[in-house]
């Protein structure tokens, strides 16, 4: 029975587990729309330069709605972390969350931004970009650079930020996940951040068994979801997709993005936490706690 402990470590992997439908969905998104690897590019339009902006078109996109986002408190919350730096102070005071993690730093955002449009994005993509390529053929057109772009970089990159958001949160989440294990065993933990140890606090968060579990349950999703999209061929708005027509995940792509990126970010998140959660207390207070069991 799930409770609403916030350091409960099954609440905490029911949320990981509804965060992977909001990731998966959101790929599939993605996937309706060809690689477009100018919004990737730094300065590749013009427009934003002649805006004083010279990031990438996903940058811009990230910084405007995230500008917005910080006005509305959303990076208030201990779950939320921005892409943008150096962002607006909130327009409402912010909300009174419980100090459930102990106080820190720690945003991999830029390696999830890495990793996503240099690996993910041009690999979910490949079925949209195929798609184009053969249509295009079919009508004359034989520039392969225009074979991957279908000049949907708004969509695109609302999409991108869908997925970058949920895949963030997914990833910050390793910071609960930690709390929850310190709290429940200190004197694990204690002698290994005290003569900083990574690969033994690695070994202290890692359940195997709960990793094998959840991509095999991710592979079950991924390839439902594929196989609904498959048999909805022609898409009722018609604006998604290539020529009308539904464009299915690569599933294998979605295991691959949670086995070699997301569990492991997540897991150096959690390793990240530890490092610094002694950070500021006194011998007396780690004494304390090395004692401690809950
Ligand atoms: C998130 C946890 O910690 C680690 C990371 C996992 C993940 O990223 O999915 C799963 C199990 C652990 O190896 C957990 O124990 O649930």
């Amino acid at each position: 029975m799930l409770t609403d402990d916030p350091l409960s470590l099954e609440r905490i992997r029911s949320v990981l587990t509804r965060l992977e439908d909001t990731i998966i969905f959101s790929l599939i998104e993605r996937a309706q729309f060809a690689h477009n690897p100018r919004i990737y590019q730094r300065s590749a339009f013009k427009q934003l330069a002649d805006l004083g902006f010279h990031g990438t078109w996903l940058e811009w996109f990230l910084k405007e709605t995230e500008t917005f986002h910080a006005k509305a408190r959303r990076y208030t919350s201990p779950d939320e972390y921005p892409f943008t730096s150096d962002l607006p102070e909130p327009v409402l005071p912010p909300l009174a969350f419980p100090q459930v993690l102990y106080p820190n730093k720690i945003n991999v955002n830029p390696s999830i931004l890495s990793f996503y449009t240099c690996t993910i994005v041009p690999r979910i993509t490949r079925r949209a970009t195929l798609a184009l390529a053969a249509m295009k053929r079919a009508n004359g057109i034989v520039g392969a650079e225009e074979f991957e772009d279908d000049g949907n970089y708004g969509s695109a990159a609302t999409m991108d930020v869908e997925a970058l958001q949920a895949i963030s949160k997914r990833v910050h989440y390793g910071k609960f996940v930690s709390e929850s294990k310190f709290q429940d065993n200190p004197g694990a933990f204690i002698p290994h951040i005290l003569k900083p140890n990574r690969a033994a606090l690695e070994a202290l968060i890692t359940k195997p068994e709960v990793e094998q579990k959840l991509l095999q349950r991710l592979l079950r999703k991924a390839s439902t979801y594929a196989q609904d999209f498959q048999s909805d061929d022609v898409l009722v708005n018609g604006t998604n997709g290539i020529n009308g027509k539904a464009v299915k995940i690569d599933v294998d792509g979605v295991v691959d993005l949670y086995e070699s990126y997301i569990i492991p970010l997540t897991k150096e998140v959690e390793v990240e936490y530890l490092l610094h959660r002694l950070d500021g207390l006194s011998e007396a207070e780690i004494e304390r706690l090395a004692s401690s069991k809950s």
